[in-house]
């Protein structure tokens, strides 16, 4: 290149890296930051001796620095630097400050400031008067904003640089200068002509890398495409990419890509980058940085790693897109739009599984086939023992359960060993005098409480009749489960503690509440058994008095005296239970044992004639044989297997698909029984405790509102209350109060009072929340706050 073929600026092209790496770059180049190897400095030093054997006298008007920079410039070339030295201590007179104190001015920059003569300032008051045109464009660079430049002419340049052997310079340092637009770097290589070549033999040493590097993927490249040839080709199609994107392997399997690209342009930009022809940019070089490494041996003897094969060029694009967004033929070749093989093989399994399945499947079960009987008459031949259902009501702790525990056991129902099971476990916890009590009050809670929860169910007969005992909880938290239990019973059986006070703190209890709530529900018959007896060593008085006082509250209650029967007995001992007392304690009392008295008690009519009716009062989710299970007392009708019933007020139909009574199954069940009924044909969710069964062609009306005869526990106003049906219980109130009536008689005796009293009857309207399967004839209990304020029949719709 010509002394006078460049413009002023040496416009070094440096990597960017460059331009904030300093730091670094310094580092690399020796400890005094100057730029100059070991050698260098060798070379330096040498070169300053000879020149200044070759300056001679003029030696002593010549620094070191000056000399240095000479030979740094003539690249340690002694006799040149003599002759430049010379010529120029010829022409300028020597300082007389110390040479180290003087800074030295390089060659280069006295050019431009020879230039700059010849040159229009433009320079503004920020430059330094003394500064050299490159310097000031370093200083402008670096702090200030880019003045309008006056370039010095090449003319002037190379007059200047005349006897300058340029033409010396290795050709690799000539290849670092370029003739391109002027472009001002930073201070660090805008004025310093050491760091000019220091950069150009950075640069020489960064090509020499790149040689080898370009070397390292050619051989990498043929390796790579000797492995892809051993790939399965993608089908998708790619007539419309260019030549370099064809053999780009398709990234429809790794869509994960495209998402974590969240800068990349959108996609019609992608389109048009990818799809059209590139236009030719000039001079651009893509420097990218050597991306592969050699390859393997392994690789090289797989692959051939010293093949010719021709390089893969890099991709230039930075952006790579998923070809879904960009490339059309994909969506139109519908990828997806068959089965794939996989797909094709699995339902192909599939099938072949569904039909073994088909085969292994069981037949549907057959639907439950009705026998079609007509159940009155097979109720009325069947010989069958009566059916009594009582409930044991009274005061809590007055002895319920342990006088039912010593009936099974006498009627060896329970057998001893079971007796004696209980009675140590009962031991045990502190509870002996309970392990009678226990035969009926079966969970953890009752046993360790020592009280009754939930209605307890349990069966004996004698010659005559089969019994269903339902034990009630005397607790005054557990009436709800004692209206229930009342509900299915023909008659109670009511248990008075005759013990001292007992049966005084049972009258303020639940003893009267027990007998209101017995009679309400229709009950007529009652056996009161005054319990404990051996507690007041069978005492006449005292059993006489407790008659007396229980006889007129019962009659009061409207129970007849007639149907009224008392029986002094020990539950815990078992006198006067099953067999009759032998005490001589007990010689006034020559009556009927509670058994006998249970044997002669008048059971109510049975309904059979007329339409199905049962209160649920359990429902059980079984296993898949009986899903769904129900029992409860019919009220009125029958049922048998295969009939179809309807629960209100869901108003689903089910279908019987068998029945036990007293855990025997059955062909039918009648009024009066408590059956068990296993249904089909119905999801579980629509039927709960306190529905109502009916026969689907003569269905319950759900009712809101409906009138009642009431008999009054407390004073009744219109009030908020609580409605008990048989099992069912349902938010409600007293609306109004239709009118008092004559308890005998039935008679209106005053009409819209403002209350009624205890012992009064009266015509009220109540109110339900919703809408419940009620109907004429239904009793129902009233209770607010705990308390039973009242019950009654219903008479009609409101
Ligand atoms: N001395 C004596 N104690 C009895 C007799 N009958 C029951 N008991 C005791 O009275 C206590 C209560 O007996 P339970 O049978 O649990 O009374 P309950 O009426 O069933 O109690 P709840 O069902 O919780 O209302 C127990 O300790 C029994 O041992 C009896 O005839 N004589």
């Amino acid at each position: 290149m010509p002394p006078g073929g460049f413009s002023r600026t040496r416009n070094v092209d440096y990597d960017d890296d460059d331009a904030y790496d300093d730091e670094d770059d310094y580092s690399e180049e020796g400890e005094g930051g100057d730029g100059m190897t070991e050698h260098d400095k060798e070379q330096m030093r040498v070169g300053t001796t000879r020149v200044r054997q070759g300056l001679g006298e003029l030696s002593e008007f010549t620094s070191d620095a000056q000399i240095q920079e000479a030979l740094w410039h003539y690249y340690y070339d002694v006799d040149k630097s003599v002759v430049y030295l010379k010529n120029k201590l010829g022409t300028t007179e020597p300082k007389q400050e110390a040479p180290k104190k003087e800074k030295a001015t390089s060659r280069f920059d006295q050019a431009a400031s020879v230039a700059d003569q010849k040159a229009p300032t433009t320079t503004g008051k920020q430059t330094h008067p003394q500064s050299s045109w490159l310097e000031e464009s370093a200083y402008r660079v670096a702090y200030l904003s880019p003045p309008p430049i006056s370039m010095p002419t090449n003319e002037a340049i190379g007059d200047f640089f005349w006897d300058v052997p340029w033409g010396n310079v290795p050709l690799h340092r000539l290849g670092v200068i370029t003739l391109d637009t002027p472009r001002y770097r930073g201070g660090l290589l805008g004025g310093s002509s050491k760091l000019a070549a220091l950069a150009a033999k950075r640069r020489k040493d960064r090509e020499e890398a790149e040689a080898a590097a370009t070397k390292a993927n050619s051989e990498a490249n043929a390796a790579v495409a000797m492995l892809d040839k051993l790939t399965v080709k993608s089908k998708e199609p790619t007539s419309n990419l260019r030549g370099g994107d064809t053999e780009r392997p398709s990234r429809a399997r790794y869509p994960g890509r495209r998402r974590s690209r969240s800068r990349s342009p959108p996609p019609e930009a992608i389109d048009e980058a990818i799809l059209k022809p590139a236009v030719q940019q000039p001079a651009i070089v893509c420097e990218l940085p050597a991306q592969r490494a050699k390859a393997s041996m392994f690789a090289s003897t797989l692959c051939g790693g010293s093949s010719t094969a021709a390089r893969r060029p890099f991709p230039t694009l930075e952006v790579f897109p998923a070809p879904y967004t960009i490339y059309k033929e994909y969506d139109s070749a519908k990828a997806f739009a068959s089965p794939s093989p996989d797909d094709i093989k699995k339902r192909v399994q599939g099938e072949k599984l569904a039909q073994s399945v088909e085969k292994l499947a069981v037949a549907d079960e057959p639907k439950v086939k009705s026998k079609n009987l007509n159940v009155v008459q097979e109720f009325e031949k069947s010989g069958l023992k009566r059916m009594a259902n009582f409930v044991v009501v009274g005061h809590v702790d007055h002895g319920k359960s342990t006088l039912m525990g010593r009936l099974l056991y006498d009627l060896k129902v329970i057998d001893q060993r079971s007796i004696d099971k209980l009675r140590k476990e009962a031991e045990n916890i502190g509870k002996s005098s309970f392990a009678l009590a226990w035969v009926m009050d079966e969970t953890s809670e009752e046993r360790s409480r020592g009280v009754t929860v939930d209605i307890a169910t349990n069966y004996f007969e004698t010659d005559k009749t089969r019994f269903t005992i339902l034990d009630a909880p005397g607790h005054k938290d557990f009436i709800p489960n004692m209206i229930s239990g009342a509900s299915q019973a023909d008659f109670p059986v009511l248990v008075i503690d005759a013990s001292t006070n007992s049966f005084e703190s049972g009258l303020k209890g639940q003893t009267k509440e027990h007998i209101l709530i017995a009679r309400s529900m229709g009950m007529q018959h009652i056996i009161v058994a005054v319990n404990k007896m051996d507690t007041v060593s069978w005492s006449k008085a005292r059993f006489d008095d407790i008659t007396k006082r229980m006889t007129a509250f019962l009659t009061e209650a409207s129970f007849l005296e007639k149907r009224i029967t008392f029986i002094p007995l020990a539950g815990l001992t078992g006198e006067n239970v099953v067999k009759k007392i032998e005490s001589s304690a007990a010689h006034w009392y020559t009556g009927e044992t509670l058994l006998e008295a249970l044997e002669r008690v008048e059971l109510p009519k049975r309904n059979l004639q007329k339409a199905l009716r049962l209160s649920v009062a359990d429902v059980f989710r079984g296993d898949m044989r009986s899903p769904l299970s129900i029992s409860g007392r019919i009220d009125s009708g029958t049922v048998q297997v295969g009939d179809t019933i309807l629960a209100l007020p869901a108003n689903e139909t089910a279908t019987i698909k068998a029945i036990e009574v007293q855990d025997a199954p059955v062909d039918w069940a009648v009024a009066g029984q408590i059956p068990t009924l296993h249904l089909t044909d119905i999801d579980p969710i629509h039927l709960r405790q306190g529905d109502m069964v009916c026969a689907p062609n003569a269905p319950v009306k759900l009712v809101k509102a409906f009138t009642s005869k009431l008999l009054a526990f407390e004073h009744v106003l219109p009030m908020p209350v609580e409605v008990f049906r048989s099992t069912l219980n349902s938010p409600g109130g007293i609306r109004t109060l239709s009118a008092r009536l004559n308890k005998f008689t039935g008679e209106i005796v005053k009409k819209k009072p403002r209350i009624v009293k205890p012992g009064e009857v009266a015509r009220v309207v109540v109110q339900l929340e919703r809408e419940l399967p009620i109907e004429e004839g239904m009793r129902v209990v009233l209770r607010e706050r705990g308390r039973t304020v009242g019950a009654g029949l219903m008479e009609n719709v409101a």
